[in-house]
This record gives structure tokens, sequence and C-alpha cells, in this order.
């Protein structure tokens, strides 16, 4: 990161707003990314990356149709590839991956996507090591395409009833895949439609006449040479989507299609030669390559809502409209009160969502080490950790990326906002991975917390419960939450008033739960009548992590220059959570009403404490116009101009007179002047 952002052109208002920051943006750069070395890393990336001519980005993409996407997105995801292992440190996909790849493919996915994101991680973790050697060499050659096929037109949510078969013929000693249904297509494996010729599909395992359920088998679909389909496969693009419209989202259907038994991912379950099934440590270790995206993509998502705080903070300081004093000046929006309200709490949940996706990959780290030594032991942690964290951030990363749209008025609903790629982009990820509901009801049924069983063990004072989750067996204080004021509130209670609010919840909905019991004849009726209150308990625990996380992380920081910035910003998010959580909070007598309207002055007041300091803290997400992508966040905040000179550049500004006037318009008028 340079020293400072200001330069001699840069807008007035943006520059004016750089030199009067409280703070150095380097200092809280560094802190956001864990150390000035990261910084330093990133900015030898982004140099290395400016530097290689096969990844300069001359089209812009917004301006593309959907074949020349797909086809210049191929094109970023070679050269990306040719060249990474001179830029990053492959090991590191959590941070430097992230961040390289973002610098180069923007908000897209394409055709190497799944490749590396999910196939390459399933052969590390459940490949046998016969299996290891013969795939990961041509994996990381990229000799060939591979992808994640899983998810069928009927099914997606409930794997257990997936209708692929994959039936063992011991005297061939192979498997039969086949899609016996039309609903039985795999539908929506990004990369499979016309990149892949890989896959690795989930298919129902029969063997012996046994049903074993949805087990991991790596297949060839297309001919090496050719690329054509093999015989007894049909595959395809499943056509344009809300967003990543670069990757070829496909169709899989198989016809009695015979593969080796080998290419069974065999490390934790197994077949035997003459069809003996040898069952896995854990039944979820086929699952592995899920729970590793959903926890790589908080950080992602924190990026993109951190990107688009950025635009509107930046572009805020530099639109002006309407006066706040009559006759005394149009003023920059972002004093208007209303204003920062809609834009700063998004820069405390980036942070927020940051510092959860770095207990994520440490845990996820923890639990790869634990697993390769045959220990699934906290698996169930991590599995409920990365469910619960992925719903939650990934739904308040759409809403607040959709504020912060709305907060640029007009200029934010053109693509050269860079708004409609970041949010087609992010709210994918409300429904890949598991959509956000269901994962928010396997957080509620088992997961880190255990919720529903820990709630009974809790009661008979057996629980055995982890750091995650050991609040929960706490009493619930008698008196009121301790919050007088913003400037005396501590960490400790804005902690343990989201610690109230999930407890009670939590409570609340397991004798629910009960009582449904009582009224349902069937354990699982009762559960689909409490599931919306089991969400919510699974939302308000995930809050409380995220409160608990944010101010053990900054906890870490000394430096009195910006740890008050750190403060003011996590006051914020916990008391937002707080005044827009309203009923949570307010449940017997926990907060009164005068208590609320304390909260509602603490937010405006930490609103206008954040206010001269805004520009400069999104600075310090440290995101490069060639990152962001957009003219209205552009960092020397001269839009306008740039503004015009994006519309010229669109294609249909090439010619004077166009098609459509040609075919239809002019007809029209000249009919129209023949009627006169
Ligand atoms: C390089 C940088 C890139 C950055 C960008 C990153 C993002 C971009 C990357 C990729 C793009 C996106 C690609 C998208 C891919 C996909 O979407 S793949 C398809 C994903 N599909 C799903 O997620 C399906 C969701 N469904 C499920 O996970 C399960 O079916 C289920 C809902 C969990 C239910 O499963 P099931 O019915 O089998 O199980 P239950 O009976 O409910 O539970 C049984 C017990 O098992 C526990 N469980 C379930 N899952 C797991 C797991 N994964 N690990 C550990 N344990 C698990 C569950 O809690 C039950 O436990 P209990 O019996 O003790 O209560
Ligand atoms: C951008 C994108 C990329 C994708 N990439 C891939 C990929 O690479 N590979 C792949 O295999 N798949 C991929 N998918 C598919 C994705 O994983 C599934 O769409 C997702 O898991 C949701 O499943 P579904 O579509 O069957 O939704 P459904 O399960 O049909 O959900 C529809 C609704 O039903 C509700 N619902 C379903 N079950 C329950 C329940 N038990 N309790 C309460 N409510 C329930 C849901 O909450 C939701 O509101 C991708 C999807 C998208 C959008």
């Amino acid at each position: 990161m340079e020293d400072t952002l200001i330069r001699e052109g840069d807008n007035l208002d943006i520059t004016k707003e750089r030199r009067n920051a409280t703070f150095r943006v380097k200092k809280l750069a560094a802190f956001i990314h864990g150390g000035e070395e990261i910084v330093r890393r990133r900015k030898e990336i982004y140099d290395a990356v400016e530097r290689e001519p096969r990844l300069k980005n001359s089209v812009p993409i917004e301006f593309l149709a959907r074949e020349e996407r797909h086809e210049e997105q191929a094109r970023r995801a070679v050269a990306m590839t040719d060249v990474a292992t001179d830029i990053i440190d492959g090991s590191d996909m959590f941070g430097e991956g992230i961040y390289y790849q973002s610098l180069i493919m923007g908000r897209d996915l394409h055709s190497l996507s799944l490749h590396y994101s999910m196939v390459l991680p399933a052969i590390q973790n459940q490949a046998d090591d016969e299996q290891l050697d013969e795939w990961l060499g041509p994996i990381i050659s990229r000799s060939l395409i591979s992808t994640y096929a899983q998810t069928e037109l009927g099914h997606g949510t409930n794997l257990s009833k997936l209708e692929t078969t994959a039936t063992y013929d011991p005297k061939t000693q192979e498997f039969i895949l086949h899609s016996p249904t039309i609903t039985a297509t795999k539908w929506w494996p990004g990369a499979l439609g016309k990149s892949s010729n890989y896959a690795i599909v989930m298919a129902q395992l029969y063997t012996n006449g046994k049903w074993h359920g949805p087990h991991p088998f790596f297949v060839q679909l297309r001919d090496a040479e050719t690329h054509m389909p093999l015989k007894g496969v049909t595959v395809g693009d499943i056509g344009p989507k809300l967003g990543i419209n670069g990757s070829d989202n496909g169709f899989l259907r198989f016809n009695n299609f015979r593969i080796p038994r080998k290419t069974m991912f065999m490390k934790n379950a197994k077949v035997l030669p003459d069809g003996t099934y040898v069952p896995p440590k854990h039944a979820k270790l086929g699952f592995g390559a899920m729970v590793f995206v959903r926890s790589i993509m908080i950080k992602d998502q924190s990026m993109q809502l951190g990107s688009a705080i950025t635009i509107a903070v930046r572009y805020s300081a530099i639109r002006r409209q309407g006066e706040i004093v009559p006759n005394s000046g149009e003023v920059q929006i972002l004093d208007y009160q209303t204003q920062q309200l809609r834009l700063f709490p998004q820069i405390s949940r980036t942070l927020a969502f940051l510092f959860a996706a770095y207990e994520v990959k440490d845990l996820y780290l923890r639990v790869t080490t634990q697993l390769q030594e045959g220990n699934t032991e906290l698996l169930p942690e991590l599995h409920g950790l990365s469910s619960g964290l992925k719903s939650v951030v990934s739904w308040e990363t759409a809403q607040g990326i959709e504020q912060c749209r709305l907060a640029c008025g007009g200029h934010g609903y053109s693509q050269a906002s860079a708004f409609p790629e970041i949010y087609s982009y992010a709210v994918g990820g409300c429904t890949y991975e598991g959509e956000n509901i269901v994962m928010l009801l396997q957080v509620a049924r088992q997961a880190f917390l255990g919720l529903v069983k820990i709630v009974s063990s809790i009661r008979a004072g057996t629980a055995k419960l982890s750091l995650l989750t050991s609040y929960i067996a706490e009493k619930q204080p008698k008196t009121r939450s301790k919050f007088t004021c913003v400037e005396n509130v501590s960490a400790e209670d804005l902690i343990a008033d989201f610690e109230y609010a999930a407890r009670e919840q939590i409570f609340y909905a397991y004798d629910l739960l009960k009582k449904n019991e009582t009224l349902y004849s069937t354990p699982e009726e009762a559960w689909n009548k409490t599931g919306i209150e089991l969400c919510k308990a699974s939302r308000l625990h995930v809050k409380a992590f995220l409160v608990r996380n944010y101010f053990n992380y900054v906890s870490k920081c000394n430096d009195s220059e910006i740890r008050p910035i750190l403060d003011q910003l996590g006051k914020l998010y916990a008391l937002d959570g707080i005044s827009g959580g309203g009923v949570w909070f307010t449940r017997r007598g926990y907060y009164s009403d005068d208590q609320m309207a304390t909260v509602r002055q603490g937010i405006y007041s930490l609103l206008e404490k954040i206010r001269p300091n805004a520009v400069a803290i999104v600075d310090a997400f440290d995101f490069s116009d060639r990152e962001l992508q957009s003219v209205l966040g552009r960092r020397d905040g001269n839009v306008y101009e740039n503004l015009l000179k994006w519309a010229q550049q669109n294609p249909m500004n090439r010619s004077e007179i166009s098609t459509a006037y040609i075919k239809h318009l002019k007809p029209m008028m000249t009919e129209g002047k023949s009627k006169l």
C-alpha cells in the first residue's frame, strides 16, 4: 500500500477527506489484513499482476455478450493459472488465492473455478494414496479440467434423495453410472457445460444389492483429444443466470455409463473388488469439499461487501446534492445522517465478517490436521460454524450491497457503479453450498452448537460444551442489560447482551419444540412446526459469535491511533444489531424503552464520530481500482468525467445510428409520417 492515497488531479472533496483523517491508513490496513507483511505481499502481488501482459484486462466485461464473456473469462483463467506459481503461494487459498483471483477474474466464476475450489481439495483429502498419485498431477498440470457435479434437477438440498446411481458390477469391477429419470439430471455444476472433461459425481452407491447413500466418484466425461462427450454421457450449458455468466454451469446425464472401481474416492469409504463395502469413520467425510467452500467463502463475501461500501463511501464524499443549511451550498451526501446510517454499519459488518473468516480458517486447518490423523472430533463444530456463518454472512452481505447501491441514487443502478456485478455474484452465496435456511436448520439440529441436544444436557447439568457454545450454559442475568450510554458501554457488556438474546431464543425454541412434540404425531413434524423459531435461534447464535469474535480480535490492537476507530466500529456493529433486533433484546424487560432510546442516541453519536474518517477507513480495506472496477468508487474521486468516458466506450456508441433504428424505428416513423 502506498504512503498516501492523495495525488495531484484528484477530486478536491475526496482529498480533503483524506487530509482530515485522524489516523494513518497504512496502520489500519495492516491491522485489518493481519499484519504489515500481508499488506506488503498484497502490493507485491498487485504489482506482479499489473506487470504481466497476459493479465491485462483490456475488455470491460460488462459490455460483453454471454458467449464472449465466457470466452474472455476462460482466457483470463488460463493466463491467471499459467503465471500463478510465479506470483502467489498456491497453498494459501484462503488469503493470497482469493486476492490474486479477484484481481484478475473480478466478480465471476469461470472454467477453472470448481477445478481449484472443490475438486483439488476433495482429491487432497478424500483420495487414497494410489488415487492421489494418479489424479493430483493432471489436476495441478491442468491436463484435465474438472468440476463438482452433485446437485440434480430434482434435488439439491436433500442429498439422501439424489437419483443418480452407481451400481457395482463385481464381474467387471466397474460401477455403472445411470440417470434413471429426468429429475436425476445433474444441474448447476460450475464449468460443467462446456469446459470440464472430468467431474466429481455424487451418486447413490449400490453394491451387492445394498444401498450405501451418496458417494463421490471421479469420472471422465469427455474425450481427452476431441473434447467430445463420451458415449453414455449427455452434457451442456444450463443458460444465462442472474450472475456469474462467465461460468458455464451445466447439465449432465448418464446412460448406463461404466467406470472403473478405483474411480470411487477410497480414502474414507471403500468398495473392495468383490463388492464388500467398508464404511467411513464419519458418515459425512464425503461432504468435505462443501465444508471447504463454506469456509473460504466467508472471506470472499466480506470482501464483496467491503468493495460495495468502499464504492458507496467514496462516491458519497464527492457527490453533492441538496443543502442542510439553506443558501450555504450543496453538501456532500455523506453529511446526511440518513446516508451515514445506511453506510457505516456496512463498514462494521465487513470487518466483523472478515475477522470471523480468520477464525473459520483456523478451525478448518485444525480439523484438516485432525482428520489426517483419523480424528473426526472437531468436524461437527466446523460444520456448524461454517454453515451458520455462511448463512448469516451471505444474507447480510447481499442486503448490505443493495443498501450501498440504493445509497448511490441513479448512478448506483448503472453497471458503471459495479453494484450489479457485485450483488449478482455475492447473492449466489445465499444458495450455493447449501441454501441458507437449510444451513441455519443444520446449526439448530447439530452443528457446532448442537443447540437442541445441548439444551437438554445443560438443564441436566451434563453438557460438554466447546468454547463457542459455553455461553449457552450460563444463567440468564436477572437484572437488565448494563447498557447506560455509548461512552461507557464495554465490549463485555455488548457481548453479554447478544448472548442473552441468543440464549433466550435457544431455550424458547427448544421449549416450543418439546411442546410441538406433544402436539404432532412425529418428531419430524414437530421440528417443521418449530422451524422459524429454530432459524431465529441459529441466527442469533451466529450474531453473538460475530460480536464476540469482533471484540476478541480487536482486543489484540494496542495502537492508540487506530484502536478508537476499531472500538467505534465495533460499538456501531453491536448497537445497530441491538436497535434492529428489537424484540430479542427487550424480552423480559432486559432492555427498557429508555435504554433502547439511548442505544439509538449512541448510534447517532457514533455516526458523527466515524464521519470524518469514513473515506480513510474504507481506503484501509486496500482495494485497488483494478479490483473495484467501479467508476463511482475510483480512488481519485473523478467520477463524472469518467462516467462519460465509460458510456462513450459502450459498443452501442461505436456508430451514430443503431441497427434498431434502421430496422424498426425508422420504418415506423416513416410509416407515421405517411399517415399525417
Ligand atoms: C480461490 C478463491 C475463491 C473464492 C471464492 C469462493 C466461492 C466460490 C467457489 C465456488 C463456487 C460455488 C460452487 C458451488 C458448489 C455447490 O453448490 S456444490 C453443491 C452444494 N450442495 C449442498 O450444499 C447441499 C446441502 N445439503 C447438505 O449439505 C445436506 O444434505 C444436509 C442439508 C446437511 C442434510 O444432509 P443429510 O440429510 O445427509 O443429513 P442429516 O440427516 O440432516 O444430518 C445427519 C448428520 O450429519 C451432520 N452433517 C451434515 N452435513 C455435515 C457435514 N458436511 N459435515 C459434518 N456433519 C454433517 C448433521 O449435522 C447431522 O448430525 P446429527 O445426526 O448429529 O444431528
Ligand atoms: C450460482 C450457483 C452455483 C452452483 N454451483 C454448483 C456446483 O458447482 N455444483 C453443484 O453440484 N451444485 C451447484 N449449485 C447448486 C446449489 O448447491 C443448490 O442450488 C443448493 O444447494 C440449493 O439446493 P436446491 O436448488 O435444490 O434448492 P431447494 O432445496 O429446492 O430449496 C428451495 C427452497 O426450499 C427450502 N427447503 C429445502 N429443503 C428444506 C428443508 N429440509 N427444510 C426447510 N426448507 C427447505 C429452501 O430453504 C428454499 O427456500 C449451484 C447453485 C448456484 C445458484
